[in-house]
């Protein structure tokens, strides 16, 4: 089995010489590598075209002072391209690489002049036209060079991605360099993908090409890009650094950061987007290496077969699956008629039915062990699908009770699902199982009571991907009220849900693509999604008998207290970003310690309080009811849910949401819903209260900092090679083998150098037809005065002695979704 993860080289070659001699670069690729690697990545146009463009321009500037005429921009010509016309579609069984081609990096999107924009929108056409036509369907394009026009840039993107050039079958993507963070502002760069990716209404043909770092990235900053769309890994050979053999090798951070983009790759496939990791500049420190320029090229196989290794061992069965990503509606088992093939996916999940049985196996001894139960002991099976949970139940009886001291019932409503359990009662239970056919919320209802049959253990699995969506609840009451008695034993005897904020612009961009409702909830198989909050919220609790829990409540509100329920969850976010929805989790208590649990492995959840607790810890932080919590390990049953948010919600670094989320049961409508909508706010240190414009000693959030049209680093900012452990540091070395590293080769480069090198751009004069010669690539310097030592305006515009008032700023509130359960409910 293999991650699918490419690897491709740009070859170092001199542009100058090869305009003049016009070879093609195929012809200069690093011979005697080219098994090793899938994709040569190389420009689609030489500096020739852009000459001739430039001169072209020129004409075109001077002849418009006197009379206007569209500019024309010339095709390129033979000379003026890299990349062959010929023998480009591949034979299946031919491993020759295939191209990735570089988008011009001298033109100027961004610029404030129509003409250089258009000039630069038409060359990158005439690029694509050609690139399409011979075969190349992924393109990097440079990042702008001026924040302050980032809008402008985006705009020319979007037209771009309109053109049919780009989006006719097999569309093209267009993959903008980035690096992957700046030691300066580690948000920057996303953040800059991030505004124009929105400027381009998350177009599914626009992805990322990220830069690896030298130093160890943020969790935070590398999980955020883990949701995103990267095409490409762009590695330098300037982040390598030298083993005890003189061998080139990764830093472990990098090598860890590699792996996860392997593993995540399936899931990014939800674009078709195949992730090719690229090197580049192998030939500056060849000499310095031992194996030279193929060392490069070696190492990094040797990692994805090592990273395919690890993601294929036994732990991780979600990766040997290779199930596609996926987005469905929830199931709706209560209504609907369940398929075959849907209970056989069901009954793979060894690891649940395991769990069952032993909750199955505890309960049967309780009982047995205890006088107060008649015999034969009573044990149901509501909602038996094919029979799994009879099978165990079969199994447990046969070993702890003679025929006569039990009787099985197997209800279930599903006629089709019925025969297979009337065969299953043949062939495997002896016809000892009592099947009957019925919705269990009809149940002998209408029989006098002393003809109801009781049960004393009821087993159920009506348990959705948010627990109780599948009408658990409502199923379940309906066999307490008519088939209980004061000691009947449920299995699962409780059920929570819970909800964390997420950041999932790849979900967001398939439902938008496809049309599907952003007020509904949906389940994700391998979608991926990054949670912003540092804890997942309980949101309610379900427990069986549910009416103890309401002793005095009026038997007539009864129904609508106990399925109904209203949670307002608060979120604190330490940075800055978008939130697209709510993932939603839940964890069942089978029987005593005995619980399945679908929260992601060491999460903090923050458990629903009474409302006495809850005031006793807004008194005292300690008394707060956190938790780590797991994923049952390999159980397989349940994928997340996620309630959407129709627009997503930007906030800014220290923010705090307040996220409303409601399960509404009406009995006058026969139905149940959700409904959730949310706020974001942020805290701000005030004095001279009352005085509007004497805002001081504010908190300041480092997104507010800074001037936001200029944020990024300094012209190539150069990164320091720290160690230092950050906040939220990933630290992933354990599962790497120790590789003696023994410092890097150069101390001076980083992601913007690379994404530079990518784009040829240090070989390269800036664009001087188009007048910016010898200004500074990429010119993202800061523009607001701030204090340089700690970001927060100048010590001499800030009053002293003022009063202090901690003030509470909302920021921003998103409607209400799916209100009267107008995009998803639930049929009673
Ligand atoms: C999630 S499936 C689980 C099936 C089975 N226990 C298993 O583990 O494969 C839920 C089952 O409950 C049945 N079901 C749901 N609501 C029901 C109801 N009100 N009355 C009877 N059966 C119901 C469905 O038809 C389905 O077969």
């Amino acid at each position: 089995m293999h991650s699918n993860v490419f690897v491709g080289v740009k070859p170092g070659f001199n542009y100058k010489q090869h305009s003049k001699s016009s070879r093609f670069l195929e012809n200069v690729s690093t011979p005697g590598l080219s098994s090793n690697y899938d994709y040569v990545l190389l420009p689609i146009t030489t500096p020739r075209y852009k000459e001739i463009v430039g001169q072209v321009f020129k004409e075109f500037q001077n002849q418009s002072k006197q009379n206007w005429q569209p500019l024309r921009v010339p095709e390129p010509q033979l000379q003026d391209i890299c990349i062959p016309p010929f023998n480009i579609n591949k034979l299946d069984n031919d491993d020759t690489p295939s191209y990735i081609g570089l988008l011009s990096s001298w033109l100027e999107l961004e610029s404030r002049d129509p003409s250089v924009r258009d000039l630069g929108l038409k060359v990158l056409l005439n690029e694509c036209k050609y690139a399409r036509f011979v075969g190349i369907n992924k393109l990097i394009l440079a990042p702008p060079r001026d924040l302050s026009n980032l809008q402008l840039y985006g705009q020319m993107i979007y037209r771009l991605l309109q053109k049919p050039i780009i989006f006719t079958a097999p569309a093209l993507t267009i993959s903008i360099s980035l690096p992957l963070y700046e030691d300066s502002d580690p948000l920057a760069t996303w953040e800059l993908w991030n505004t124009v990716r929105k400027l381009c209404e998350y177009h599914s043909s626009l992805t990322i090409s990220l830069a690896l770092p030298r130093s160890r990235t943020p969790s935070y900053v590398l999980n955020r890009w883990l949701a995103e769309p990267v095409s490409c890994l762009l590695v330098s050979s300037s982040i390598f650094a030298s083993n005890q053999y003189a061998y080139p090798v990764l830093h472990k951070f990098n090598q860890n950061l590699i792996l996860k983009f392997q593993n995540i790759n399936g899931d990014s496939q939800i674009l078709g987007n195949e992730l090719c990791v690229i090197l580049h500049g192998m030939e500056k420190y060849a000499d310095d290496v031992k194996g030279g320029e193929s060392a490069y090229l070696e190492y990094i196989n040797y990692l994805l077969k090592k990273g395919d290794k690890i993601l294929n061992s036994n732990g991780n069965r979600q990766f040997m699956l290779q199930e596609q990503s996926r987005i469905m509606p929830p199931l709706k088992p209560h209504s609907d008629t369940l398929l075959n093939s849907t209970y056989l996916t069901f009954e793979k999940d060894l690891v649940k039915y395991d769990l069952y049985e032993s909750a199955i196996s505890e309960a049967l001894q309780d009982v047995s062990s205890q006088e107060s139960f008649k015999r034969p002991i009573v044990i149901l099976v509501a909602g038996a699908g094919r029979g799994p949970l009879v099978d165990r139940t079969f199994k447990m009886i046969s070993m702890l009770f003679t025929e006569s001291e039990v009787s099985l019932i197997a209800l279930e409503k599903n006629p089709q699902a019925y025969l297979y359990l009337q065969k299953r009662n043949f062939d495997c239970w002896d016809n000892k199982v009592k099947l009957i056919k019925e919705d269990m919320t009809k149940w002998q209802i209408d029989e006098p009571p002393e003809k109801r049959i009781q049960v004393d253990i009821c087993i159920s699995e009506l348990l959705g991907s948010f627990g109780c969506n599948e009408l658990s609840p409502e199923c379940l009451w309906s066999i307490e009220k008519y088939h209980s008695h004061k000691d009947t034993i449920f299995i699962p005897r409780s059920y929570s849900s819970y909800i964390a904020p997420i950041f999932s612009p790849l979900f967001y961009q398939k439902l938008l693509q496809t049309n599907r409702s952003l007020e509904a909830p949906w389940v994700v198989h391998k979608v991926p999604y990054c949670i912003l909050s540092s804890k997942i919220n309980e949101v309610w609790k379900f427990e069986h008998p549910i009416c103890e829990n309401y002793v005095g409540q009026d038997e007539d509100d009864c129904d609508t207290i106990k399925f109904s329920h209203s949670s307002l969850n608060e979120f604190k976010i330490k940075h800055r970003g978008e939130v697209h929805g709510f993932v939603g989790f839940f964890t069942a208590n089978l029987y005593n310690n005995i619980f399945l649990s679908t929260l992601p492995d060491d999460s903090m959840v923050r458990l629903k309080s009474s409302e006495e607790t809850s005031m006793h810890a807004r008194q005292n932080e300690n008394l707060q009811l956190i938790k780590k919590c797991h994923h049952t390990s390999n159980m397989t049953s349940w994928s997340p849910i996620i309630f959407p948010l129709k627009q997503p919600l930007s906030f800014i670094d220290d923010s705090e949401l307040s996220v409303l989320m409601s399960r509404i049961h009406s009995d006058t409508e026969q139905k149940i819903w959700y409904e959730w909508s949310l706020e974001s706010f942020i805290y701000l240190m005030l004095s001279n209260y009352g005085s509007a414009a004497a805002a001081t000693n504010m908190t300041i959030p480092r997104s507010m900092a800074a001037d936001d049209t200029k944020i990024l680093g300094r012209n190539y900012h150069l990164s320091t090679t720290t160690n230092q452990k950050l906040d939220n540091q990933i630290d992933l070395d354990q599962d790497i083998e120790n590789e003696e590293e023994q410092g890097f080769l150069s101390n001076l480069e980083t992601g913007w150098q690379s994404v530079q090198d990518i784009h040829g751009l240090s070989e390269t004069a800036g664009p001087s037809q188009l007048s910016s010669i010898n200004r500074p690539m990429f010119d993202l310097k800061s523009s607001r005065a701030l204090d340089s030592a700690n970001g927060l305006p100048r010590h001499e515009d800030v009053e002293e002695d003022a009063p202090e008032v901690h003030v509470r700023v909302k920021t921003g509130v998103s409607t209400l979704h799916n209100v009267g359960g107008r995009a998803f409910s639930l049929q009673l």
